[in-house]
């Protein structure tokens, strides 16, 4: 019998006084964008602030590696991403990634891709990776339908290389249009560095024309989903007088995750903005809150964990898409909600969900499952401001927030229990 060492569970407890700064990781998907647009100059931007998450750094390596593989992990973006990139740079390219990645569907980008002239090939499932990018030889075709339901990440994949394609392209979003702000940033940030885009939201079309990126300096923002956690633990804090300064926040951001700022208004956090970035203090909390998600689905967890563990009953919509994500995150919240003392219950299929308190008492400490997904881990992790909570497989953060729990031991004890694991 071998001992072998995994990671060990994260244990939250004792939260003193809140006050404390908080430097914030910047943004993965900023970061992702500058580097696609930076590869997409000959590497000839300077880009200051780039995240230190794990997606971002997955993107740094395989924009460089002359591997004929790029493995993504389990970074979203880098798959979609760097599928149109390595098409429109004529890289020939097996993409894969977890066996999660390969259950995340990517045929409605390959369809778009192909209707370009790549020549991209399904290694295992039809529409979903692992896929061989072969060639490309770029069509007339100009014009593509494409469904906005499903990831936006498609759309922000599709417009990142158009500016290279001799004819352009014009994209008509058809049916609901999901996670809008991040294509909004993706279209900022395409601006900034010169391209020519227009955006029509009353047709849904989006226009790009052939016009090469201008290399320029760009620094990224700090996360604003990185922040949602601490406006739970500002939320959740029993100290009146909590203080929490979130540094390199805009008022005026790219980021549709800065929706928090209105959603925590109503569970009791009221956001100031300074110089430096966002104060958090306490503020009165309402006792119903219906939320629409569709714009910002990763503030979902946070917001739901946060109202169920304050009393207030939450209405959610715009879920739908939060299935095929890291993992079906509505499951992994219906099971994990249970052991707080809350459930998630569907009002409507597939559409209206609610959250609310069970009068029956919960074992405390809760032992949280994380499911590989890094929002399961920091949604619950505030839940410490009220009772003992222990997180499992707690490096799942490193995704989107490496410094994490280094962050979160400056307002509660957080303990890795060092055992050894037999098997
Ligand atoms: O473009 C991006 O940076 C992202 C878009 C969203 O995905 P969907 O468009 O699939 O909802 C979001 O959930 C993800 O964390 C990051
Ligand atoms: C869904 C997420 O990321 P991605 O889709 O890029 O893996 C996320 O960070 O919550």
């Amino acid at each position: 019998m071998n001992a072998v060492r995994l990671s060990p569970p994260a244990t939250l407890t004792n939260p003193g006084i809140v006050q404390v700064t908080i430097p914030l990781a910047s943004s993965k998907s900023e970061s992702n964008r500058a580097l696609i647009i930076d590869a997409l100059t000959g590497f000839q931007c300077d880009l200051k602030n780039l995240s230190t998450a794990r997606d971002t750094q997955t993107m740094i390596r395989l924009l460089k590696s002359q591997d004929n593989t790029a493995d993504v992990l389990d970074a979203g973006t880098t798959m979609r991403f760097l599928t149109a990139y390595f098409t429109v740079t004529g890289q020939q390219k097996t993409m894969t990634g977890t066996p999660r990645m390969c259950e995340r569907p990517i045929g409605i980008l390959v369809d778009a891709l192909r209707t370009l002239g790549a020549d991209i090939t399904y290694l295992n499932k039809e529409g979903y990776p692992p896929l061989q990018i072969n060639g490309f030889s770029s069509s007339e075709s100009n014009r593509i339908s494409i469904r906005g339901d499903v990831s936006s990440q498609y759309i922000s994949a599709l417009v990142m290389i158009a500016p290279l394609l001799p004819n352009g392209l014009t994209l008509e979003l058809t049916g609901a249009i999901g996670s809008r702000p991040y294509i909004e940033m993706t279209l900022e940030q395409m601006a900034y560095f010169g391209a020519d885009v227009q955006a029509d939201w009353a047709t849904n079309t989006i226009t790009i024309t052939p016009k090469p990126y201008t290399p320029k300096p760009y620094a990224i923002e700090s996360d604003w989903s990185g922040a949602s956690y601490w406006y739970s633990v500002a939320a959740l804090a029993q100290d009146e007088t909590a203080e929490i300064n979130l540094l390199g926040l805009k008022s005026k951001s790219l980021q549709g995750d800065s929706a928090i700022v209105d959603i925590m208004r109503s569970l009791g956090v009221e956001s100031t903005f300074t110089e430096s970035g966002v104060r958090l203090t306490k503020c009165p909390t309402s006792e119903f809150l219906a939320w629409d998600f569709t714009d910002c689905p990763d503030l979902a967890q946070t917001v739901a964990v946060c109202a169920a563990v304050k009393g207030v009953t939450l209405h959610l919509t715009g879920i739908e898409s939060l299935k095929i994500k890291e993992t079906d995150r509505v499951a992994a919240l219906q099971a994990e909600l249970q052991k707080v003392g809350a459930e998630l219950v569907e009002l409507e299929p597939n559409h209206r969900y609610e959250v609310h308190q069970l009068t029956a008492s919960h074992t405390v400490p809760a032992t949280i499952k994380t499911y590989d997904d890094h929002r399961m881990a920091m949604a619950f992790a505030p839940v410490a401001m009220r009772e003992e909570i222990i997180i499992e497989e707690p490096r799942v953060v490193d995704k989107s927030y490496p410094s994490f729990w280094d962050d979160m031991a400056r307002v509660a004890t957080v303990d890795f229990i060092d055992e050894l694991f037999q098997v």
